[in-house]
């Protein structure tokens, strides 16, 4: 928990609190229904919510924006980031119902109030949004794919609108059909724990 108020001081007391409150609920609620893999439960901050932090590294949403997480399993990255942008409202889609639970239960528990939830596959979701994040679900190439019908043409961001992802290992073979319009952040230049040294923010826009 150190970790995130030492790589983020801008937080405020009540986010800190929020993020504070994660492990206890993760810890509970994974116990129940397998949303982080048990062994990695006590690295929750370095490996869960410092690495959806890592989004903000590409991008500061503005206040208001809307942001799509594909794939959020237990709430990753959605719920970090829910949290560090109190302004900006995010809806979390996931296929399997009961890790959306998850998700719904811990997002209560520490009152967030600019999350949605739906459990459905993100094929069937036809809501606009200026941006769709995602970690961990399914290559560059099917991501860009699936999300290019969510995204708004009006651009109210730094970024013009489109996908976000965390990709972690070799990307050279996933990321060369959008080579040229693509954006790519190592997170090892921005967090210098061992874990984010191939770890990666890609940034397609759509
Ligand atoms: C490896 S988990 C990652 C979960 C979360 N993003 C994380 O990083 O902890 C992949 C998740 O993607 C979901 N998923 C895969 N394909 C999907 C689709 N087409 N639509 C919605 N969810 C999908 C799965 O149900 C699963 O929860």
């Amino acid at each position: 928990m150190e970790l995130i108020k030492t790589y983020f001081p801008e937080l405020n007391e009540k986010q800190l609190a929020q993020y504070e409150a994660l492990y206890d609920l993760y810890t509970d609620w994974n116990s129940k229904i397998n949303v982080i893999s048990r062994k990695d439960i006590e690295n929750l901050y370095p490996h869960h919510v410092l690495h959806s932090l890592g989004i903000t590294k590409m991008m500061k949403f503005k206040d208001g924006s809307t942001v799509m997480d594909i794939g959020t399993g237990g709430g990753f990255p959605g719920i970090p980031l829910a949290i560090f942008f109190p302004e900006v409202q995010f809806h979390l889609v996931d296929s399997i119902g009961k890790k959306i639970k998850v998700g719904q239960a811990v997002a209560e528990a520490i009152g967030l109030k600019n999350v949605t939830f739906r459990h459905c596959r993100a094929e069937e979701e036809k809501q606009l949004f200026d941006f769709v994040v995602s970690r961990a679900v399914m290559p560059l190439a099917d991501l860009v794919k699936i999300s290019r019908k969510n995204v708004k043409k009006e651009q109210q961001n730094a970024l013009p609108n489109g996908l976000i992802c965390l990709k972690g290992g070799e990307l050279q073979h996933e990321i060369h059909a959008f080579q040229k319009q693509a954006i790519t952040i190592e997170l090892g230049d921005h967090f210098k724990e061992e874990f984010f040294k191939t770890k990666k923010v890609v940034y397609v826009p759509l």
